[in-house]
């Protein structure tokens, strides 16, 4: 391990009002828009710093604490510059104005690339404006993350907000080691055509010295587009999960390209589901329902790539042809409030409250509605209890990143009870093959899908979570950083014959994946056809 240059942090918890200091550097810096930190003020009007319980957190925290680790990000409110230690991490805020706010993050970050990216759900705006204020942004966080790393430090800079930092960075510091990694889908390339500053967006990509996607279709997408838009020589071969990586030759540099599927803390969350506390909340859910025979159950963002008006259309079209009994089910829909003050957000939100009134109105009693809808975040421990409960977890994007809401219900399954529906456009189901796979745009696949999960032979239900089980409690979330650093180590370039290299910790060992598990048969990527990124080709770009 190599020390880093900052003073001796405190690990005796994670609070803490005190700055860290300013000029302290670290061997390995994650970039992200998000800080892992949420401030609360108590009431009597102390202020308190927690880390965010996000999995990216819980698996780059072992590796940041081992290696004087630094985070760059955005409070989450405007103009906030304020820096608390945390439990051993430098922390480095980008203050955001007010406009920022409006043009980087709700703008052009989700009002132009989050459609784009997401099979343009909605029509992705375009305002040069927007553009000017995410370079303004970028240039920032690549100034907070050369002031924050050391010589030859690595960086790890994370999703679509922040494009174009490895570049900017690479030109601030050539001693720096440096990854990306994109945590939505990479989009076909007939799409990402639509952007007008497309070129400048694969530039700043390549600027890094490993560019990370959950899928090898994405990877593929982008090595296609290094080609036709930048016009580097680029690798044409199929490209593997975790190895068997792209190559973009940008002068004397070689990028590397690859798929790296994110997971979860598969243990933490296997353990915690089978507490004592959480069986007995979940009894508890069950009688607060009325004891329905099937809780089906939906966990998302309240984001329109969700897809939770397909499922209940789908939901309400069933119930209407009688294929499920009123009597006999209940649905629990768990909303996160997400970029609220965007159009299409506002809208979306409208359509699928009336879709909940419209199935209570129709097939609910007095004090039986058929649906419950929750439009708050609802705290991790209560979650993990509602996973428990449900016998059908419904997760049917019409396009998603990775979606961890699938691989959480399945942790959370030891007792091998409980069905997956899954949409075969979210990355998870490229894993998770044992599922209820669905089309989201064939309602009537989705209604079987459903039909088949509630009405499941147990035994059936059994071997179908316990292969999904066998994926999920392998694959976690620190082997993913693993893999990712590990192979961001491993590139060479003459750029970096001085740098420091850091440990990377793999915390947690796999567990079991169920009572009566067998060594063989899990769910897998390997081998398993890809589904959501579509791999281009040369001559014939995805769809
Ligand atoms: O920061 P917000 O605007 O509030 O949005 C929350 C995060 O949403 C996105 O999550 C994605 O990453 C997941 C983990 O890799 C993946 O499972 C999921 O499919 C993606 O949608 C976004 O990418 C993050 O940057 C946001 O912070
Ligand atoms: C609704 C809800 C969710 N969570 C947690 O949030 C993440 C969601 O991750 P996913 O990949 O499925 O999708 P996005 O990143 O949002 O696009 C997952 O870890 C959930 O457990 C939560 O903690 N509380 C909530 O109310």
């Amino acid at each position: 391990m190599v020390s880093g240059e900052s003073s001796t942090p405190d690990r005796s918890g994670t609070q803490s009002p005190a700055s860290t200091d300013e000029h302290a550097r670290a061997d390995f810096v994650v970039v992200a828009n998000r800080l892992p930190v949420d401030k609360e003020v108590l009431d009597d009007g102390t202020v308190r710093w927690k880390q965010s319980p996000g999995g990216l957190v819980t698996a780059l925290e072992p590796i940041l604490r081992e290696n004087t680790g630094a985070w760059v990000g955005w409070s989450g409110t405007a103009d906030s510059a304020e820096n608390p230690e945390i439990d051993g991490v430098i922390i480095r805020a980008v203050p955001l104005s007010s406009q920022e706010i409006a043009e980087y993050y709700e703008g052009f970050s989700n009002a132009t690339l989050w459609p784009l990216y997401h099979d343009v759900i909605v029509k992705p705006e375009y305002h040069r404006e927007w553009w000017d204020s995410y370079v303004e942004v970028n240039r920032r966080f690549a100034e907070a993350a050369s002031e924050a790393a050391s010589e030859g430090a690595i960086v790890w800079v994370q999703d679509y907000q922040l494009q174009l930092v490895p570049k900017m960075l690479r030109m601030l510091r050539p001693d720096l080691r440096i990854g990306f990694f994109l945590h939505i889908p990479f989009p076909p390339v007939e799409l990402f055509m639509q952007l007008p500053w497309r070129r400048e967006i694969v530039e700043g990509l390549l600027g890094a010295d490993l560019i990370g996607f959950h899928l090898p279709g994405g990877a593929q997408n982008f090595l296609y587009l290094a080609r036709r838009l930048a016009g580097y020589s680029s690798s044409k071969g199929t490209v593997g999960v975790r190895g068997k990586f792209g190559v973009v030759q940008v002068g004397f540099r070689t990028v590397r390209v690859g798929a790296f599927p994110i997971s979860i803390d598969s243990a933490d969350l296997d353990a915690k589901a089978k507490s004592r506390t959480t069986r007995k909340r979940a009894g508890d859910i069950r009688k607060e329902l009325g004891n329905p025979k099937t809780i089906l159950l939906g966990v998302d963002r309240l984001d329109y790539t969700k897809g939770i008006d397909v499922r209940l259309r789908a939901l309400s079209e069933l119930l209407a042809e009688k294929r499920l009994d009123p009597d006999e089910i209940a649905m629990i829909q768990l909303a996160t409030p997400s970029r609220e003050r965007v159009d299409s957000y506002k809208r979306m939100r409208a359509g699928i409250e009336q879709l909940v009134g419209n199935i209570n109105g129709m097939y609910g009693t007095v004090g039986h509605p058929i649906v419950q809808y929750l439009h708050r975040p609802v705290p991790r421990d209560e979650l993990i209890s509602y996973y428990y409960a449900a016998d059908v977890m419904l997760v049917t994007p019409l396009r998603d990143g990775m979606n961890l809401v699938a691989k959480e219900y399945v942790a959370c399954h030891s007792d091998l009870r409980g069905a997956l529906v899954l949409s075969e456009f979210t990355g998870a189901a490229a894993e998770l093959r044992s599922a209820y796979i669905a089309n989201p745009y064939d309602i009537e696949g989705v209604k079987d899908a459903i039909d088949a999960a509630v009405h499941h032979d147990v035994d059936d239900g059994r071997r179908r979570m316990r292969a999904m089980r066998r994926q999920v409690m392998t694959h976690t979330v620190s082997r993913w950083a693993a893999s990712f650093l590990g192979a961001l180590q491993a590139t060479t370039d003459v750029t970096h014959s001085g740098d420091r290299g850091i440990d990377i910790v793999e915390s947690g060992e796999p567990v079991n994946a169920g009572p009566d598990d067998n060594p063989t048969g899990g769910d897998a990527h390997e081998g398993a056809p890809t589904h959501g990124d579509t791999p281009a080709t040369d001559n014939t770009p995805a769809r």
